[in-house]
């Protein structure tokens, strides 16, 4: 008997509170209708997800407006950016907990580190050949499927052509439909220039909150334009022909890090304790070093330095 995945986050919540996801799809099959708890996923963003407001705000329109197309004309396809440690990996991980019971484990939720996957050119066409059956070997077992593509900017090239056919309008390819699959892509790219944009926005005092997408878009915009070399996955987001959403991710501030490491205690079960969160806080690295305005990790060593402290 399938258990659904409202069951088990519902006993998960009881038993210490780390999951407040529930998905509506049963386990072990296929989500093929995107079944998904639109306000719960919210929920979680929001109570999860810190000094990210754009990207809350697009994954989440992008994500239920794709998922209510009973027929859409491409596949969704999302890229990340933004620096170390600001959230990429966590909201991926929310959106297919959100999807799927098993999350990252589930049958349907896959993920490619472009680092493990570094062709010597000759052995190029192999690869390429390897991660096409791969994307159409899952997208056949289920359309819902979830690729996760972490480290893109690091990808060969090859490679990230080998994967555009699937992010396109075509109805099939060799029969196979692929328009109900998601795609997300994570990378550091344009992490600096969202990072600085971020920085003069603190620095003249005005609210982060007002920081919108063309902003970012625009500073995005400029430095290709001066860049000599801007990496190929930041060009084919120029142009942007088959990538749904950009999403940038914010560095995170100070305030930011203490509430990573209040939800991390919370998570462990335990009273948070605020000279605890002020230690762990004290010991994480800012930028720039006068003003110290961000963390140089983000929330990303949160959880070791506080196995240190506790
Ligand atoms: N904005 C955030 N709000 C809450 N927690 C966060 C946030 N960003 C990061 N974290 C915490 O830090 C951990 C590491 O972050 P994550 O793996 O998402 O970073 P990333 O942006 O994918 O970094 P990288 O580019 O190095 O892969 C997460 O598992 C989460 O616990």
């Amino acid at each position: 008997e399938p258990v659904t995945g409202a069951v088990i986050g519902l006993l998960a919540v009881a038993g210490g509170g780390y999951f407040t996801w529930k998905s509506l799809s049963p386990r072990n099959e296929c989500n093929e209708k995107g079944r998904l708890d639109i306000k719960a996923l919210q929920a979680d963003l929001e109570n999860r997800v810190f000094g990210q407001h754009l990207a809350k705000g697009i994954t989440l329109r992008g994500l239920s407006g794709f998922l209510r197309n009973k027929n859409p004309r491409k596949a969704l396809a999302m890229s990340f950016h933004g620096s170390t440690g600001t959230g990429k990996n966590y909201i991926s991980q929310i959106i297919a907990q959100h999807l799927y019971p098993d999350g990252m484990k589930s049958r349907y939720v896959h993920q490619f580190v472009a680092t493990l996957h570094f062709p010597h050119i000759q052995h190029l066409d192999t690869y390429k050949d390897q991660l096409q059956q791969w994307i159409r070997r899952n997208v056949t077992d289920c359309k819902r499927s979830v690729f996760i593509f972490d480290e893109v900017d690091k990808m060969h090239p090859g490679l990230i052509d080998a994967i555009k056919p699937y992010l396109d309008y075509y109805e099939h390819i060799g029969g196979v439909d692929y328009r109900k699959a998601i795609f997300i892509f994570l990378s550091n790219t344009a992490g600096e220039v969202i990072s600085k944009l971020a920085l003069d926005f603190w620095k003249a005092g005005k609210v982060r909150e007002d920081i919108k997408l063309s902003d970012v878009e625009h500073q995005l915009s400029l430095s290709a334009f001066n860049k000599k070399e801007s990496g190929f996955w930041h060009s084919s987001l120029i142009d942007r022909n088959l990538i749904d959403f950009y999403v940038p991710f914010l560095p995170l501030e100070n305030q930011h890090v203490r509430m990573c490491i209040k939800r991390e205690i919370m998570d462990r079960g335990l009273l948070v304790d605020d000279e605890l969160v002020s230690k762990v806080a004290n010991d994480m690295t800012y930028y720039p070093k006068d003003e110290q305005g961000f963390s140089v990790k983000g929330c990303k060593v949160v959880s070791t330095k506080l196995g240190y402290y506790l």
